[in-house]
């Protein structure tokens, strides 16, 4: 069974060599590894070209198939960890889309890897709705974890599952990575932090937005907001450095 990846140009699957630009492992050396498809909708999602096939996914403009074909390709597992070994990976962070959507082959994508590098560190970038069955589970050495508040347009029956969200809080491998636009963002996430019981060591707060004065511009009024609740900030690196450009 293929692993069904998003693609930087159509037909070249969502492989690539960068910094981790996000939450508890920003600046460390990764290689990335992008599934396609989503069970959520968020309305500022950055790669919606993963799961919105609508047919205006820029740069591959079309209608739904043509879209669904330019944003998509499905790959042997064995091709994927070819592609991946070749950039000499000492860790992995598995994102999407929500990667987790496809535990069965995710498995399989690892279990080659780490039969090649035992060491292989994986993180894996999740939305915190989806569960990872044992064997897919045991494989991974860290979440970063996403719940999705009200701004982000989806149901909260949606997106926010709490069963999912206290077994995380649980769950020492587990950092919670919250998308903050507006000062009363901040709200629901403290709502959060006390109904699950989330450490502050494993909570951050990460500014809305897809280009660096955006950013900056958020981390002004969140850098106090976060001093005074004794929460983290993370930045977006990536987006300094590269912009908000596939395969980066
Ligand atoms: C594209 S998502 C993929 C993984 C998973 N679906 C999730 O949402 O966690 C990767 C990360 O980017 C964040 N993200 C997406 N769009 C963003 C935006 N416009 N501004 C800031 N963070 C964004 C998500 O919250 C998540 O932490
Ligand atoms: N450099 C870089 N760091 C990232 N951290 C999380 C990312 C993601 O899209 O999940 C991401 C990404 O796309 N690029
Ligand atoms: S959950 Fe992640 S991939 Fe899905 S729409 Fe939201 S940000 Fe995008
Ligand atoms: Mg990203």
């Amino acid at each position: 069974m293929p692993i069904v990846l998003a693609t930087t140009q159509p037909g070249e699957p969502e492989i690539f060599a960068s910094l981790q630009g996000e939450g508890p492992s920003t600046g460390r050396p990764s290689v990335f590894v992008r599934l396609s498809r989503c069970n959520l909708a968020c309305v500022w999602c950055d790669t919606a070209y993963t799961w919105r096939f609508s047919g205006d996914n820029r740069p591959h403009r079309g209608g739904e198939s043509f879209a669904r074909k330019a944003n998509q390709v499905a790959i042997d597992e064995h091709d994927a960890a070819q592609k991946i070994l070749a950039l000499d990976p000492d860790r992995l962070v598995v994102t999407g889309g929500e990667p987790l959507l496809q535990a069965p082959a995710l498995t399989r994508l690892i279990t080659l890897l780490r039969d090649i590098r035992p060491r292989l560190h994986v993180e894996v970038e999740t939305n915190g709705t989806v569960e990872a069955p044992h064997a897919l589970d045991r494989l991974i050495d860290q979440y970063n974890v996403s719940p999705k508040l009200a701004h982000s347009g989806n149901d909260a029956d949606l997106a926010l599952v709490p069963e999912r969200l206290q077994a995380y809080s649980e769950d020492p491998r587990a950092f919670f990575k919250f998308v903050i636009a507006t000062p009363a963002d901040l709200d629901e996430v403290l709502e959060l932090k006390r109904t699950y019981g989330i450490l502050p060591s494993r909570l951050q707060l990460m500014p809305e937005g897809t280009d660096s004065a955006t950013l900056y511009d958020r981390m002004r009024w969140l850098a106090p907001l976060a001093m005074r609740h004794g929460l983290r900030l993370t930045d977006r690196l990536h987006i300094h450095l590269y912009g908000d450009t596939r395969g980066t």
